[in-house]
C-alpha cells in the first residue's frame, strides 16, 4: 500500500499537521525525574487520536478522543491511517488496543457531514480515505483488539469487526451495528465481507437489511462481540486478551491472519477506483442526499 504521498497531500490539504512535522513525537512522553529509570513508555497525540506504545509489553493503546462522537471525518480517517502506519512500521509494537475517550461512545461511524452537500471531489479524497483506513486495519500484522465502550453504529462497528478480537462494555444501552439502511444508504461490499467474516452469511444478511444496531447481550449473542464485560474491567481484559495472542510467535499468526483476510482485501485493493467511483454516484444522487438530510434531521430532533 504506497498511501504515504496521498496521505501527504491530503494532509497538506486538511491542515492537520502530520506527525512527521511535528516536535518529535516521541519526545511527548512524561518526563521522567531525573535518577529514576526510563518508563519503556513513547506516547504520540495528534487532534483526534491518542496513542501510548509500551515497549516492553510491545502494546499500544490508542484512544479515540474527538468530541462530541467520535466520527470519522476526513481529518480523523487521515490521523487514523498515519497512527496505524506509524505503528505498524514500529519495530516494537506487536499489538494494538483500541478504544475510545468519549464516554458512552466508541465511535458514531462516518461523518454523516462529509457525504452532505459536498463536491465530487471531496467525495472520492473521503471515499479513499475510508478505504485506506480499513485496508490499513483489517490488514494489519499487529494484534488488534476493539475495547468498545460505547455505541458503534456502522463505519465505529466496521473498525470493531476489522480487529481480531472485540470485547464490549456490558451495557445493554450501548449497541453495535452496520446501521446504513436505516439512513436509506448500503453498506459496500468490503463493510459486507468483513462482516460476514465475523457472524456468517445469514445472520449478516438479516442485520445488513434490517440496518439492525444490536444492544451488546445480543450482539455477544450473534457473534458480533467475543465477550462483554463490566465497563470497569474493559482495559484490563483486553490487554489479558492481547497477551494471550501475543504469546505466539508473530510469523505464524500473522501468516495465518493473512491467509483467512487475503480474499477480501485483495477484491478492494483490485476493485479500489470502481468503489471509489460507485460512492461518488451513489452518494451524489439527489435522493440519497434527502435521506442523509432527513436522517441528520431526525438525530437533532431526538435531542430536543
Ligand atoms: C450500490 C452501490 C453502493 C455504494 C455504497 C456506497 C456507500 C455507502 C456509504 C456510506 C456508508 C456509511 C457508513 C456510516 O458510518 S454512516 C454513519 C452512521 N452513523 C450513525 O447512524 C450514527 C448516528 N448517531 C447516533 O446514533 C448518535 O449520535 C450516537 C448514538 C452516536 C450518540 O448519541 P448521543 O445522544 O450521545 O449524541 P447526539 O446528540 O445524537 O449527537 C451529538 C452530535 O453529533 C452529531 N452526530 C452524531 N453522529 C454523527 C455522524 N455519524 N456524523 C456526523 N455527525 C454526527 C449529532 O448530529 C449531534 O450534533 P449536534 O446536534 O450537537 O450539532
Amino acid at each position: 500500500m504506497a498511501a504515504a504521498p496521498i496521505l501527504a497531500r491530503r494532509i497538506a490539504r486538511s491542515g492537520v499537521l502530520p506527525l512527521c512535522c511535528r516536535p518529535p513525537s516521541w519526545d511527548r512522553a512524561p518526563r521522567q525525574p531525573p535518577g529514576l529509570p526510563l518508563a519503556p513508555c513513547r506516547a504520540f497525540s495528534n487532534n483526534k487520536i491518542q496513542v501510548e506504545l509500551d515497549e516492553s509489553s510491545g502494546v499500544a493503546m490508542m484512544k479515540f478522543k474527538s468530541p462530541p462522537v467520535n466520527s470519522l471525518s476526513l481529518d480523523f480517517l487521515t490521523e487514523f491511517s498515519i497512527s496505524l502506519e506509524k505503528l505498524e512500521n514500529d519495530r516494537a509494537c506487536r499489538g494494538v488496543i483500541i478504544t475510545s475517550t468519549i464516554p458512552k461512545i466508541f465511535s458514531s461511524g462516518l461523518d454523516i457531514m462529509e457525504m452532505c452537500g459536498k463536491n465530487v471531489e471531496h467525495y472520492g479524497e473521503f471515499w479513499r480515505a475510508v478505504q485506506e483506513m480499513w485496508l490499513r486495519l483489517y490488514g494489519s500484522n499487529m494484534v488488534t483488539v476493539a475495547a468498545v465502550n460505547g455505541s458503534s453504529p456502522a463505519g465505529g462497528c466496521l473498525i470493531a469487526l476489522s480487529c481480531d478480537y472485540r470485547i464490549m462494555a456490558e451495557n445493554p444501552k450501548f449497541s453495535i451495528g452496520l446501521n446504513e439502511a436505516q439512513l436509506g444508504i448500503v453498506a459496500p461490499f468490503w463493510f459486507k465481507d468483513t462482516f460476514v467474516n465475523v457472524v456468517g452469511h445469514r445472520i449478516a444478511e438479516r442485520s445488513l437489511q434490517l440496518g439492525s444496531l444490536h444492544p451488546a447481550p445480543e450482539a455477544l449473542k450473534l457473534g458480533l462481540v467475543d465477550e462483554l464485560v463490566p465497563e470497569e474491567k474493559l482495559l484490563e481484559k483486553a490487554s489479558a486478551v492481547m497477551a494471550r495472542w501475543l504469546a505466539l510467535p508473530d510469523h505464524a499468526r500473522q501468516l495465518t491472519k493473512s491467509m483467512m483476510r487475503k480474499a477480501v482485501l485483495d477484491h478492494l485493493v483490485a476493485h479500489r477506483e470502481e468503489d471509489i467511483k460507485n460512492f461518488i454516484n451513489f452518494i451524489s444522487k439527489e435522493s440519497i442526499q434527502k435521506s442523509l438530510r432527513m436522517y441528520m434531521e431526525m438525530l437533532k430532533k431526538k435531542k430536543s
